[in-house]
């Protein structure tokens, strides 16, 4: 029999129809919530997932501006974009698309974000409070994973949580969210030896390790829930996961396909965070 197929197209829809009428109960007490969105250079994909930010926003009624800088602009210039944005009434979000030019420190840039702006819940102080529990913007593609995990009714206190990954911007948080849920959490990554020996032991399996077709049958258990939040190309040049999709299905209880799986959701999450600043501005208004 085949795996339940979580499907982020559904699940994102439905969580975007609640935010924009959240968009629209700000808009009816004067506030538009705005988003910028910082693209450095010239690369493709990122390009368009700028373009498919900027349209989810449009689409629910938010207002977004697109700060589209050269290959070659230095960091300070960078830095002194963000310091604008940092100040601006009409922006409560602020995202700089990652990745960055080569000469570009990503962690100095992200760590200039005013903490109240950053959507995508990158700087240190949003990572630490995550850390600690402590109510902050939640990376978007984990914080997207958590809702299609809720959201398909899949129970996580008690389960064992394997993570195969260990990104700042997945892999990590990920775990952290998942053991905020009492799951028990085991983060391996590709040089993990005998990953198998882990993987199988995993009720819920994440797989963000970034190479195509990574985990396979041998990698997963009868029953498991296994959730891909890979984005890549395979050899003919199609999108792909870091799930060989068509070995794992059937033996998973529940798979995310890619496309139409997580990625959906990490715009849905960013639509959720700013939506959230801007209600957040709105509160301290009123409390002046
Ligand atoms: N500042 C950030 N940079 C990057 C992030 C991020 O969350 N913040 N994540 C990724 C890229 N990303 C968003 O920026 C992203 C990736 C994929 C998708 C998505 O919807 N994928 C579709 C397939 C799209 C395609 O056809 O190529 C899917 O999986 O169905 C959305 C957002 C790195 N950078």
């Amino acid at each position: 029999m085949s795996s339940a197929i979580i499907n982020g197209k559904e699940i994102g829809q439905e969580i975007r129809n609640s935010v924009a009428e959240r968009v629209t109960r700000l808009k009816e007490q004067g506030l538009t919530p705005g988003l910028a969105v910082v693209l450095v250079g010239d690369n493709q994909a990122s390009a368009t997932y700028v373009r498919n930010k900027q349209k989810s926003c449009e689409a629910i009624g938010m207002f977004s501006e697109l700060i589209k800088l050269p290959e070659e602009t230095t960091q300070d210039a960078l830095l002194a974009q963000i310091e604008l944005l940092n100040n601006r009434e009409d922006i409560h979000g602020i995202l700089v698309q990652l990745p960055l030019p080569k000469h570009i420190d990503e962690d100095t840039v992200i760590a200039t974000i005013a903490v109240e702006k950053d959507v995508d819940g990158f700087s240190p102080v949003s990572v630490g409070k995550m850390m600690l529990g402590q109510e902050t913007f939640l990376p978007c593609t984990p914080f997207g994973v958590m809702k299609l995990l809720e959201y398909s009714g899949i129970e996580i206190a008690g389960k064992h949580a394997v993570i195969v990954g260990r990104s700042h911007i997945v892999g990590k948080p990920m775990g952290q969210l998942l053991l905020q849920k009492d799951a028990t959490v085991t983060y391996t990554h590709s040089k993990t030896p005998n990953l198998p020996s882990f993987t199988k032991q995993a009720d819920i399996l994440i797989a963000a390790v970034g190479r195509a077709n990574f985990i396979t049958k041998e990698h997963v258990k009868e029953g498991a829930v296994v959730i891909d939040v890979g984005i890549n190309r395979d050899e003919n040049n199609k999108l792909c996961g870091d799930v060989n999709f068509s070995e794992v299905d059937g033996i998973a209880s529940h798979i995310t396909p890619v496309p139409g799986g997580v990625g959906p959701m990490t715009i849905t999450m960013l639509l959720f965070n700013t939506v959230q600043a801007a209600e957040n501005k709105l509160a301290l208004q009123v409390k002046l």
